[in-house]
């Protein structure tokens, strides 16, 4: 790791920026032009040793107020005016950056929560993930037939997870508009598993 004085820590993870407008991503979009590792701040991979994964950690962007605001106004200018009614925000990672981006859009947030958290009336989706199994469930009623969805989460890795979140809206009538992710993993293939629904991610990290 080193200190740079205008940009503050940077640490070394192989990452590909898409898209520049902050001056969070400016660094790796810079970096693009040398030869191997970029700069990437949102902290090293960290190894989880039960399951062999390299975990992707966000909370060092959240921990740079601009970039964390240019973040969310990367999604909101590319969301504002779409019609969007609903952002679903996958928990836990997912209800960080969803609800900034919902009251931006003026659209309603609804929370897509791992089993027995929702008080009410819940419908269910299993799915499979990098390091085990898990479920996410809606309250009935949140989402409506006709409503417009957005998907929000910090993070797509095999994809079963946005997945699952897809078919709870879909099941109550809702049109998937798109997913939206800070990060992407491509090489574990997420995107094949959207069945062809269009993913927004702002880096992608091999
Ligand atoms: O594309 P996938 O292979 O489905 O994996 C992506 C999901 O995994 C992580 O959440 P996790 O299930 O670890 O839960 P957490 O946010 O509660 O830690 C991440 O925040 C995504 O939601
Ligand atoms: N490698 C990873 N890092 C962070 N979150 C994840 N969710 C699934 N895979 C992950």
């Amino acid at each position: 790791m080193r200190r740079d004085k205008k940009e503050g820590f940077f640490l070394k993870a192989r990452a590909r920026p898409i898209i520049e407008i902050s001056s969070f991503y400016r660094g790796c979009r810079a970096s693009m032009q040398g030869p191997n590792e970029v700069p990437f701040r949102f902290g090293p991979p960290v190894a989880v040793t039960t399951c062999s994964i390299m975990f992707q950690d966000i909370t060092t962007l959240l921990l740079d107020p601009q970039a964390f605001r240019d973040t969310i106004d990367l999604f909101v200018e590319r969301y504002k005016g779409k019609n969007i009614s609903v952002v679903a925000g996958i928990e836990a990672r997912g209800f960080i950056f969803g609800p900034p981006i919902a009251l931006a859009i003026g659209a309603k947030f609804v929370p897509l929560r791992k089993p027995k958290k929702l008080p009410g009336e819940v419908i269910s989706e299993e799915y499979v993930l990098e390091y085990g199994r898990d479920c996410l469930q809606m309250h009935v009623g949140a989402v409506e037939p006709g409503d417009r969805a957005l998907v929000v989460d910090d993070l797509i890795a095999t994809g079963g997870t946005l997945c699952a979140a897809m078919n709870l809206l879909e099941r109550v009538g809702a049109q998937v508009v798109e997913c939206a992710c800070v990060i992407e993993l491509p090489d574990l293939k997420g995107r094949e598993r959207l069945h062809g629904k269009p993913l927004y991610v702002l880096v992608e990290s091999h």
